[in-house]
């Protein structure tokens, strides 16, 4: 399905410098902008090869039939799809999400697909740093490109602790902060020269130019796994995938 070609004003003017997208508030706005055209730009700019990494993360979760699970910072539901497809019609997938404009593109995706399974989805709009479940609920977690985003990752590795029942995995799937400086370089040119380009198309670019400052701000996968360790869980790997662009922690509580 061709992408929806946006008649967005031009914002762009170079005597005009948008403040950096700090606040909470900039970056729900941010993903509630992108959404329209956010699962069409992730086909092109990764040539579909995002679809196999969101594989690899729900893998790695350890979800299987019957279980409830939670797809954290769900967006359009790619990950909350496939665990729909794990956990089966007796299961229970919950996606949340804070942006309204993505949870209402994952609802009318789950509408146009006619998968029996995915009447097993809830979608809750929700913050992933005050997680609206109780404690030792979830049998997996999933956090697809989401704890990058979140303002406090600490509390978002605390609230996922929580939430998650013991001896059960989490899952989260982000870009990788490499300590390799090709790979960095590779990652840093391919977003300046190729992401950021085509987004212009879509009046996105400082949308997707926020792509470099926060793989910049992220956590090493070294640090990912303290991060977790730290949060009470029992073990944490990080797992380096696709030459090092992308990464993926698994945590157990
Ligand atoms: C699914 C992917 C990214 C999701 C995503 C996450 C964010 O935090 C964003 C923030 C702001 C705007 C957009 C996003 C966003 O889309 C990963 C694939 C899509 C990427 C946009 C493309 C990244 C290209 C790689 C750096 C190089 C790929 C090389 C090769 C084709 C595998
Ligand atoms: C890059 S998208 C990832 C979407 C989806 N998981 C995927 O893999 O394509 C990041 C999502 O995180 C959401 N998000 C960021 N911070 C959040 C927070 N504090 N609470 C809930 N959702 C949040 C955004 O609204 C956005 O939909």
């Amino acid at each position: 399905m061709a992408s929806p070609r946006l008649s967005l004003p031009c914002l762009h003017n170079s005597s005009v410098k948008r403040r950096p997208v700090r606040s909470v508030d900039d970056r729900q706005a941010l993903f509630s902008r992108i959404a329209p055209v956010y699962d069409n730009l992730n086909d092109l700019l990764s040539l579909g090869q995002h679809r196999i990494w969101k594989r690899m993360a729900v893998s790695w979760s350890g979800a299987k039939k019957g279980d409830s699970v939670l797809d954290l910072c769900c967006g359009s539901g790619d990950l909350a799809f496939l665990l729909s497809e794990k956990v089966g019609t007796n299961g229970k997938v919950t996606g949340l999400d804070f942006s309204k404009e993505q949870l209402s593109i994952a609802s009318s995706r789950q509408y146009m697909r006619l998968k029996a399974c995915y009447k097993n989805i809830e979608w809750v709009e929700g913050d992933a740093l005050d997680l609206p479940f109780s404690d030792c609920y979830f049998d997996a977690i999933t956090m697809g490109y989401g704890l990058r985003n979140v303002y406090d990752k600490r509390q978002a590795m605390h609230e996922i602790f929580r939430v998650l029942k013991p001896g059960s995995r989490a899952s989260i799937l982000d870009f990788n902060k490499s300590t390799q400086p090709y790979t960095t370089l590779f990652q840093e040119w391919m977003i300046d020269n190729v992401v950021v380009p085509v987004a212009m198309a879509y009046g996105l670019e400082e949308e997707y130019e926020y792509l470099k400052s926060s793989i910049r701000e992220f956590l090493t996968g070294e640090e990912l796994e303290k991060l977790a360790l730290e949060a009470g869980f029992s073990n944490a790997k990080h797992y380096e995938i696709s030459g090092g662009l992308m990464g993926n922690l698994v945590a157990r509580r």
